[in-house]
């Protein structure tokens, strides 16, 4: 059998090692043959793959970034586009089936290629733990100790000055990044898109710390937005996708704070050092276990399905199951960390 690799969307830390995992247990268990599609759906769009052999995934595990480039390209639109013209690529080139790496919108559009026919197997991926489905996905852990190292750095020099700290972390929609480094920074305020908060709130936080006699820190989502905001903040134009760009919360609530609190404040925005570099162990053996099932799942013929961890446990979901609504951060959680803040 002759599988085709693609990473989608915005890399991730472990992209790496789910390929190698991938062509490793194809190779080793089942003989397979692989070719890796370049720039996510673009080359699959475009007919543009190269052949990933054993000796190609050497040492790839601890690799950052993906070998094969990533993109946001929608497999539906421009020319070559749409489930035939691809089908037809696919059997000029003998490529027996896809395996697609990537979050929820790469995997939604693998969900509607897959409805028109094709045999697709999704792996899941995303530093911003959005996905429903799955407990987990690589990406997340590495981003949160990215962000984590960033928040414990910027509190030495928070308190050698007496300043207010807003650190601005990625996750889109959803703030678990922020949840899991703020809790273990030892953040002052969480804010995260799920629970929109008001100044008046925040400024009481920021101000109690300040009357402890330290330096207040807070760790905001990218997504997050105050209560008399509609929509998230974004300046940076659209994506690929036509969404908005987010980012740069941080730097409106920096001198909101100081204004309202006399605190001098500064803001720092993390964006894609918390995609760069070297997955962590954790997310190594996630995802190398991820690959791993994706050639089973191809080999079971499981098309439409995503590759998932439940507990301990690699298991396998219908994508339409993992795509069909956002996982956010509950309200339990939200409450269990506040308890921290100011
Ligand atoms: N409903 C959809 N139908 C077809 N393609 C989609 C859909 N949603 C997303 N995509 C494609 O998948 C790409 C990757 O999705 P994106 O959300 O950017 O990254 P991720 O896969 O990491 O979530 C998008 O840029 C878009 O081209
Ligand atoms: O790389 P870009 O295009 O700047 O996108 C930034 C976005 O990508 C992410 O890093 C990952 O999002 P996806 O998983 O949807 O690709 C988000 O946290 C962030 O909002
Ligand atoms: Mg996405």
């Amino acid at each position: 059998m002759k599988i085709g690799i693609l990473t989608s969307g915005g890399d991730c830390p472990g992209l790496n090692a789910v390929i190698r995992g991938a062509v490793l247990k194809g190779v080793i268990s089942h003989d397979a043959e692989f070719v890796g599609f370049r720039w996510g759906w673009r080359g699959v769009v475009e007919g543009d793959f190269m052949p990933i052999e054993r000796h190609d995934v050497r040492g790839l595990s601890k690799q950052g970034g993906t070998i094969l480039g990533s993109s946001r390209t929608n497999p539906f639109e421009g020319e070559g586009s749409g489930p035939e013209n691809i089908q037809r690529m696919l059997d000029e080139n003998g490529i027996n089936a896809i395996i697609a790496i990537g979050g929820e919108g790469t995997l939604t559009a693998a969900r509607r290629l897959t409805d028109a026919g094709l045999k697709i197997v999704g792996v899941p991926k995303t530093i911003d733990n959005d996905l429903a489905a799955t407990d987990y996905s690589f990406g997340f852990d590495t981003a949160v100790e990215i962000a984590t190292e960033a928040i414990d750095r910027l509190r030495t020099t928070a308190e050698s000055h007496g300043r207010c700290m807003v650190v601005e972390v990625m996750g889109r929609h959803v703030g678990w990044i922020a949840l899991h480094s703020g809790m273990a920074g030892g953040a002052h305020a969480i804010l995260i898109p799920e629970h929109p908060t008001n100044i008046d709130q925040i400024c009481e936080w920021v101000e109690s710390v300040r009357d402890r006699g330290r330096a207040p820190l807070v760790v905001v989502a990218e997504g997050f937005h105050l209560d008399d905001m509609d929509e998230a903040h974004s300046h940076k134009g659209l994506d690929a996708f036509n969404r908005p760009r987010l980012g740069g919360i941080a730097e409106r609530l920096a001198p909101m704070i100081e204004e309202r609190t006399g605190i001098e404040s500064r803001d720092t925005v993390l964006g894609h050092i918390q995609r760069g570099g070297a997955p962590s162990a954790y997310d190594r053996v996630l995802a190398t276990r991820l690959g791993m099932a994706s050639v089973d799942a191809v080999y079971d013929s499981a098309w439409g399905s995503m590759v998932t961890l439940r507990g301990t446990d690699i298991e396998t979901v219908s994508i339409a199951e993992a795509v069909g609504s956002l996982n956010r951060v509950p309200e339990s959680r939200y409450d269990e960390a506040k308890i921290l803040f100011g």
